[in-house]
């Protein structure tokens, strides 16, 4: 009989306590053995074995942010979350490396989503994939459709605003992050699949105890989806075997059975739209202008004779058409990427613009300005163009307070990072804040000055790499151009019809702790301007 057997059978149950200790120790030893002569040491925390690093506080954004200002002088420092050893970059010049290669971090996720775009690690069908959703999502960035369906929902929005305060439902106290969020999903879910959603219309009717339908109680479900995907996203980050204890398990578990459920509802709806589309196509008077323009149709005619204007593909064998699951994982991305995100920074653009009196008066002074006619009129995407201070203050609050905080990346192959050599598979987070809020790009940098962005552009190699809340270089974020436009009618449509007052000017804003900076509520109340004809 070999040793090790001997040693199991030999051990005694009033042993089993000892024999555990030991393992544990020879963990410990094992793990601060490691972490004491791992190659490249930077500055950095001490550790504890299987957490890593010890969170006082739960918010994880909140925590590396501390530690940049500890470790991060030199633009790079290191911390081990849940065993794994995380090098964090926060300068732009070190990260630009990373932002013009593709890798990404894509460890696990629900069926099918690795076939779109946020979680493909497929160089060839990611950039066939992206083509298609660019041309896409340009189409409705600039369609004035797209503005005329914002403006049809904000008008049932404020419906439900005007009725809430003078019943006064909630003491007239609206919940802003709340409301964003199920209007934006709405927005985007229409926009991305010609069908209604009507998450705005449950929130209003569970505010005053109405029924509600289960239609209606569909489209919350998702949400609720939504949000918990990206709440619990930072399991990803954890090794194989602590995502297989008890407690964390649940959650992983749960994590997949959510992406199931929001996989299968979008692809009943894209085999519905395909039956539809085969439908009008097979019919004697076809015509093209009977395909409905929305993203989904878009997405199932591409590379098929009914499009116009073929794709020009990296490999002529990728020039297909997109199958049902790839679709569904792309509209996925779509949902996922836009809601929470918008939402946010949305939030955080209303707390920057209450806490500013001056910026706030210059905002109304250039909607007044734009709109001098008729403050009740249509918005156009002309007018939009002319709303410069507006957009000035949503580019310096996803500066200052990014809803995107860290970017995880890793390299496929042993390479330079920094001076250091690295060996394959080594994980890097991009700290985004910490570029963003980098004294050495920033002129007082944690100052809310949007004037800043008026100033001639810099030309330097760097400019594009060093406000990154959408990302940058390959694998930037697609939706940023609509992100801004959302974010800019929603301000216009407000401030031309409401003043906001916070409930609390004194409470900061209260954020999920997750790999995003999720914001949680922003209650204010809404006082109706007596100018706008309503
Ligand atoms: C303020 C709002 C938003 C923020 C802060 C944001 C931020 C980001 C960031 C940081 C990335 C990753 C970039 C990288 O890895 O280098 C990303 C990717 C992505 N975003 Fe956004 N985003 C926003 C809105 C949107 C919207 C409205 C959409 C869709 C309409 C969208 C769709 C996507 C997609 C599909 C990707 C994956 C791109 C790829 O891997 O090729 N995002 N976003």
């Amino acid at each position: 009989m070999t040793l090790l057997p001997r040693i199991f059978t030999d051990i005694k149950p009033d042993n089993v306590f000892n024999v555990l200790m030991i393992i544990l120790c020879f963990y410990i030893f094992h793990f601060y053995y490691k972490h004491f002569t791992h190659i490249n040491p930077l500055p950095g925390p001490i550790s504890i074995p299987l957490i890593g690093i010890f969170r006082v506080n739960i918010d994880f954004n909140d925590q590396i942010n501390k530690l940049n200002k500890i470790y991060g002088h030199n633009g790079i420092f290191e911390f081990y979350i849940a065993g794994r050893r995380q090098i964090v970059i926060t300068k732009a010049e070190y990260a630009k490396k990373f932002w013009l290669h593709l890798q990404k971090i894509a460890r696990f996720t629900g069926r099918g989503f690795q076939k779109g775009l946020t979680f493909n690690i497929n160089f060839n069908n990611w950039k066939f994939n992206r083509q298609i959703y660019i041309q896409s999502i340009e189409k409705i960035s600039n369609s004035n459709e797209t503005i005329k369906l914002l403006i049809e929902l904000f008008e049932e929005l404020s419906n439900y605003w005007i009725d809430i305060n003078q019943n006064n439902y909630n003491s007239g106290i609206i919940d802003l992050t709340a409301w964003t969020k199920r209007f934006l999903n709405d927005l985007m879910f229409s926009l991305s699949t010609g069908k209604r959603s009507f998450a705005i219309n449950y929130y209003y009717r569970k505010l005053k105890n109405e029924k509600i339908t289960k239609n209606i109680m569909d489209s919350e479900h998702y949400i609720e989806c939504l949000t918990y995907f990206l709440l619990i996203f930072e399991l990803h980050l954890f090794q194989k075997f602590l995502r297989r204890l008890p407690l964390i398990r649940y959650h992983v578990d749960k994590f997949i059975d959510i992406c199931n459920f929001l996989f299968e509802r979008l692809l009943e709806v894209v085999r519905e739209r395909r039956e539809e589309i085969e439908k009008i196509s097979n019919s004697n008077n076809f015509d093209m202008k009977q395909l409905k323009d929305n993203l989904l149709t878009s997405f199932i005619i591409a590379n098929t004779p009914y499009e116009s204007h073929p794709q020009k593909s990296v490999d002529s064998s990728l020039v297909k058409a997109l199958n049902n699951d790839e679709i569904s994982s792309i509209l996925f991305d779509i949902l996922s990427g836009s809601t929470d995100s918008v939402t946010s920074a949305f939030s955080f653009v209303l707390y920057d613009i209450a806490h500013h009196p001056d910026v706030k008066k210059k905002l109304v002074d250039e909607i007044n300005s734009v709109f001098r006619d008729d403050l009740s009129r249509q918005i156009t995407l002309d007018d939009l163009e002319k709303l410069k201070y507006c957009e000035a203050i949503i580019l310096e609050t996803l500066r200052i307070r990014s809803p995107t905080t860290n970017i995880a990346r890793y390299n496929k192959e042993p390479d330079e990072v920094v001076g250091y050599k690295w060996p394959s598979n080594t994980s890097f987070v991009l700290h985004v804040r910490g570029i963003n809020n980098n004294p050495l790009y920033w002129e007082d940098p944690d100052k809310f000055m949007p004037e800043r962005f008026f100033k001639p552009q810099k030309t330097d190699k760097l400019y594009g790499f060093l406000s990154t809340s959408f990302g940058a270089g390959l694998r930037n974020c697609p939706g940023r151009k609509i992100a801004i436009i959302e974010i800019k009618l929603l301000l216009a449509l407000i401030y031309r019809r409401f003043d906001i007052e916070l409930v609390d000017m004194k409470a900061p804003l209260e954020i999920f702790p997750t790999v995003m900076a999720i914001c949680k509520k922003l209650e204010a109340r809404i006082i109706p301007n007596n100018q706008f004809k309503f």
